[in-house]
């Protein structure tokens, strides 16, 4: 294990036993996160990102289920530890996620301040709540005042901050942020990716982005992986990411973003397959332009490039 790897996740297999069949969700993901690191998860709708982030938080809605593979917290494989002991000593408290609409995460009939003293109460906190809330609001740059309203009186911005704060409440080592900015206007999404980078460096926070968005992975970190039917297509360093990708569907998904800027929304033509009964090879077959026989018989392994980059591609 390298020094400064905090988190590392192998061979991580998720299914959802659901009533049309077995959803393998997430197949076979391996990625870590080193300390102070900001990772990117990316990938179309569907592709496994948020499930991976419950995974972590062994927070899985039913009928899912953690099937097989490890999940390490400074070499720990928490996936051993008891449900009691994991609540104890992980979950918030070394390990937190923002979740996907967490905005309206918030119960409207008790203020902010309130459902953040539960969080540390609950957590047996041994300090003095007001003065844990101050820091937390100063921490998330907003005025502490603001914990005293309820979360309607909020806008969506400052809600979503007031989440983070809530969500740092237990000084953890990793975050999860899922699809943070979704919902926001893009000078709000701006201020929360500037904060987020902010946390990162003042409190050596490790943060894991899930998004939809290349565009906005391309402006806060530092290494991404791809994610599609439930399987790493692609992942390195965002520099190469971004101006030299090799997966087809990770160029797909940057030209997404392309031709979003000039407002022409257009996805990657095609649908992702029937995660119940995934097809045969590589599972982007069906999508691929440049899909050949091999790619629909055989399954292609992860090769790695002397960039850092990492594809698992019949084309190398
Ligand atoms: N509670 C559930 N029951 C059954 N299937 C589920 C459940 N939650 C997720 N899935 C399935 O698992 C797969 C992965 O979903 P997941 O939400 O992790 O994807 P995602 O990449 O985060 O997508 P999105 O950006 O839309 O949230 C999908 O096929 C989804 O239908």
């Amino acid at each position: 294990m390298r020094d400064r790897m905090l988190l590392e996740v192998r061979n991580l297999k998720v299914y959802f036993y659901t009533k049309r069949g077995i959803v393998k969700a997430v197949d076979g993901v391996n990625l870590y996160l080193d300390k102070g690191e900001i990772v990117g998860l990316a990938g179309e709708s569907g592709s496994g990102k948020s499930t991976i982030g419950y995974a972590i938080m062994r927070l899985v809605p039913f009928p899912g289920k953690i099937e097989s593979g490890e999940i390490l917290f400074k070499g720990e494989n928490i996936l051993k530890l008891d449900e009691e002991a994991f609540r104890k000593n992980y979950r918030w408290k070394k390990i937190a996620m923002v979740f996907q609409g967490s905005m309206s995460g918030f119960t409207p009939v008790f203020k902010i301040k309130d459902q953040i003293i539960e969080v540390l109460r609950i957590h047996g906190w041994n300090g003095d709540y007001e003065e844990r809330i101050k820091e937390l609001f100063k921490m998330v740059n907003m005025d502490p005042q603001l914990a005293e309203k309820y979360p309607h009186e909020l806008s969506g911005g400052q809600k979503q901050r007031a989440f983070i704060a809530m969500a740092l409440a237990l000084n953890p080592e990793v975050l999860i942020a899922d699809e943070p900015t979704t919902a926001l206007d893009v000078m709000v999404q701006e201020h929360i990716l500037n904060l987020l980078k902010k946390l990162r460096k003042e409190l050596n926070l490790s943060i894991i982005f899930i998004t939809h968005d290349l565009a906005l992975l391309s402006e806060i970190s530092d290494r991404d992986y791809t994610l599609y039917a439930g399987k790493v297509m692609e992942s390195g360093p965002s520099e190469v990411i971004f101006k030299k990708p090799r997966h087809p569907y990770t160029s797909l998904l940057i030209e997404s973003i392309a031709t979003l800027d000039k407002d022409i929304i257009k996805g990657i033509p095609g649908a992702m397959p029937d995660l119940s009964s995934p097809p045969l090879g590589c599972r982007f077959n069906t999508r691929c332009p440049f899909a050949r026989d091999i790619c629909f018989k055989e399954e292609p392994k992860m090769k790695t490039f002397s960039d850092g980059d990492e594809v698992a591609c019949w084309l190398y």
